[in-house]
């Protein structure tokens, strides 16, 4: 099942820079782990913000919210899921 993902990642102004890099560290190496398993094949810089536009393959939602709210930056991140169905017009 696919579903695009929009995050907008926020991280708080005071958090210390070590602190910040570590979880950027963090959620890069997950979000590489999750990509090399097939789960995300499109993730997007959105130019100009610091937020992503993203495409999951998953079996269901509850795989998409057990990936999603397993990453570093989910406590800092707004989420926007949209389910995605064939478009009857698609080729
Ligand atoms: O930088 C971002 O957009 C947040 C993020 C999601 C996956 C990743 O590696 O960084």
């Amino acid at each position: 099942m696919l579903f695009h993902v929009a995050m907008e990642v926020r991280l708080p102004p005071d958090m210390p820079a070590d602190q910040a890099n570590d979880l950027k560290t963090r959620e890069k190496a997950m979000a590489q782990e999750i990509q090399r398993a097939g789960k995300w094949p499109q993730l997007w810089r959105v130019a100009g913000r610091y937020a992503n536009i993203s495409i999951f393959d998953v079996a269901d939602a509850d795989e998409l919210h057990t990936l999603l709210s397993a990453l570093p930056l989910f406590p800092y991140m707004d989420v926007r899921v949209t389910a995605l169905a064939r478009h009857p017009s698609a080729i």
